[in-house]
């Protein structure tokens, strides 16, 4: 069983990714922000960084399904923390868009995300974590990274109205769309249990 959890910066994703993992006693994938050569740089100057950024996380990405699948032969359980889908379909469109990658660049990434992606299995479980700005920016600032201070609103705009589009047009497999606006399953335990019991009845049709 493979659950992958896909949001916008900030809605939460890596925070229940850790208590599902708990919860379910499965393994856990998360992004490795920290050692990433290029995300500093990245919020710095876009147009310089982009796409050095965009190999890396496509290349990370990669890897990261290619665990997934061996511990999914293995009949383990796995929650992952956002997926190579949203490199391409969400960060790479909005950076091409919004005129922060070249038409070159994007082609170039484009051909390399489309030979690898007949390799990677879509996961068992999409679960969308939908938050709105006000809630996204109070938990990024919660988060307090310093390369995240100057994320601009609009930024986080274009990425939301991507997920929507992408959502709205997802067809790999089952898809749960959570809305996270009201829940704070950090302090509220009956909030994680919404999201469990939403899972089992997607994947398993308990309840
Ligand atoms: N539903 C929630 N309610 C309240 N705080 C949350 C919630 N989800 C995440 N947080 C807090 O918001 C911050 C960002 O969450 P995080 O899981 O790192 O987001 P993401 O991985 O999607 O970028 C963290 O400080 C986390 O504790
Ligand atoms: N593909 C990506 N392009 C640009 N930025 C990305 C990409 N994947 C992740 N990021 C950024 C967004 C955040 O600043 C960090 C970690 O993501 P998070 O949503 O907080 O888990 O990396």
């Amino acid at each position: 069983m493979h659950i992958a959890i896909v949001g916008n910066i900030g809605a939460g994703k890596t925070t229940l990714a850790n208590k599902l993992a708990h919860h379910f006693n499965w393994e856990v994938f998360l992004e490795d922000v920290d050692h990433n050569p290029y995300l500093k740089d990245f919020y710095d100057d876009m147009p310089r960084w982009a796409f050095h950024l965009q190999v890396y996380f496509l290349n990370s990405r990669f890897r990261q399904t290619q665990r997934i699948k061996e511990l999914q032969q293995a009949s383990k359980g796995v929650i992952q923390d956002r997926t190579i889908y949203e490199d391409a379909h969400i960060f790479a469109a909005n950076l091409h868009e919004s005129g922060l990658m070249t038409e070159r660049d994007h082609q170039n990434y484009l051909n390399l995300f489309q030979s690898m992606i007949s390799m990677v299995n879509p996961p068992d479980l999409l679960l969308y974590l939908k938050a709105d700005l006000p809630k996204l920016i109070s938990q990024i600032e919660k988060r307090n990274r310093d390369y995240e201070n100057n994320i601009k609103i609009e930024y986080l705009k274009n990425l939301n109205e991507h997920y929507e589009r992408w959502i709205s047009s997802y067809s790999y497999g089952k898809l749960l769309i959570v809305d996270v606006n009201q829940l704070d399953y950090v302090n509220n335990p009956e909030d994680l249990g919404v999201i469990v019991d939403k899972i089992n009845s997607t994947l398993f049709g308990l309840f």
